[in-house]
């Protein structure tokens, strides 16, 4: 294992990205974004996606350096064409009239449509509960996920992730698949050649697997919770797509692009200004106080935090491989 420093390491990247003709701003964005991700041991996410990124990007799918078109007519709800670009993009775009609206209004919601989004969700949600906001966000993905009981994948993975201020602590985040495991999760257990555990998905004849390349090679994951996280997983697609405007999971049409792995769907991401409540961030606090008074050690986002603190003190996490893998591509 070798340490990089975070600023290295989104250099690298953004060399990287540029290398393979994404304009510098769209770069700067993935490379922050992914380095993030590594640096948070959200592995699933990090540098382990490039491979993807770069074949996606050879593929000619999408349009990665499109300008993301925002339709605002005043109203909470900004609507905001990524016309094929990433979504991070877009949200950084649409970020500064976010911002005044739901100050303004104590209410706002982004509704993404046509964007690319191949990564976590905190990052999207983080800086608004660092913020003083309360954010809560979907995206839909890819068609990977059968409904229980069912044969034929409909639901993408769709990530779903939450975040608030705390007081004397850093924000509330939390954000996880909708799946039983994330699609990167598969990848890595087939890659390094375990088994999953029970319950998460089924070989291409139905039957509940534990093979990850079972699933991948023409199996499906299973939404988590059965019935119930099937409910949210296609709630995330009416918001994420029927709301937006975006393609649902199961419409992702790459066919004419072999190569490429990054979905292109929709987005949505609903803040609240809590301030005109009173006292939430303490209330918050209570809570989570509450939560581990009663046995619950570890919250969500603790453990990235720690990581992200140890990066901090002596860099981000790489393996050789991950650095020459990096490399190759620049
Ligand atoms: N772009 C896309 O289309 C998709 C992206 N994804 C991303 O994949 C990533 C991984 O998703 P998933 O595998 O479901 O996430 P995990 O199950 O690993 O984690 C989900 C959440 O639960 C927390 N958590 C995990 N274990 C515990 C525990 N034992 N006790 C308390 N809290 C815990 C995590 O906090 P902590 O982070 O601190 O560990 C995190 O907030 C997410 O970032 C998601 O956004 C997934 C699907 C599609
Ligand atoms: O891990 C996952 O499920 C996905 N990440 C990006 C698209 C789907």
């Amino acid at each position: 294992m070798i340490r990089l420093p975070f600023a290295d390491l989104v250099a690298l990247l953004a060399r990287l990205f540029r290398a393979q003709g994404l304009r510098a701003e769209v770069a700067q964005v993935l490379a922050e974004n992914c380095a993030a991700c590594q640096r948070d041991g959200a592995l699933s996410h990090g540098v382990f996606r490039i491979p993807a990124y770069v074949s996606t990007l050879r593929s000619g799918w999408g349009a990665p350096n499109a300008e993301p078109v925002i339709e605002d007519n005043g109203a909470a709800q900004i609507r905001v064409d990524a016309r094929g670009g990433f979504a991070q993009v877009a949200l950084q775009a649409a970020r500064p009239l976010l911002l005044d609206r739901v100050r303004a209004q104590g209410v706002a919601v982004l509704a993404l449509r046509n964007s690319q989004h191949f990564s976590a969700l905190w990052p999207d949600v983080e800086p608004f509960g660092e913020a003083g906001l309360v954010a809560l966000s979907v995206v839909n993905s890819m068609a990977v996920v059968v409904p229980p009981g069912g044969t034929t994948p409909v639901f993408g993975t769709n990530p779903m992730a939450f975040a608030c201020p705390r007081d004397g602590e850093p924000p509330y985040v939390w954000d996880q698949a909708g799946s039983a495991l994330a699609h990167g999760d598969v990848q890595i257990a087939a890659r390094q050649g375990h088994a999953l555990p029970e319950g998460c998905g089924v070989d291409a004849s139905g039957q509940l697997t534990t093979d990850p390349n079972a699933i991948l090679e023409g199996g499906a994951l299973l939404p988590f919770g059965g019935h119930k996280g099937a409910s949210l997983a296609m709630t995330i697609e009416i918001l994420a797509a029927a709301f937006t405007g975006g393609a649902f999971s199961s419409e992702v049409d790459w066919s004419a692009h072999p190569g490429a792995k990054i979905p292109c769907t929709g987005q949505m991401l609903l803040l609240l200004d809590p301030d005109r409540g009173a006292g939430f961030a303490q209330r918050v606090r209570q809570l989570s106080d509450a939560v581990r008074a009663a046995g619950q050690d570890r919250l969500p986002g603790d453990r990235r935090r720690r990581l992200r603190a140890e990066a901090e003190a002596q860099g981000v996490a790489l393996t050789e491989d991950d650095l020459a893998m990096l490399q190759s591509y620049l």
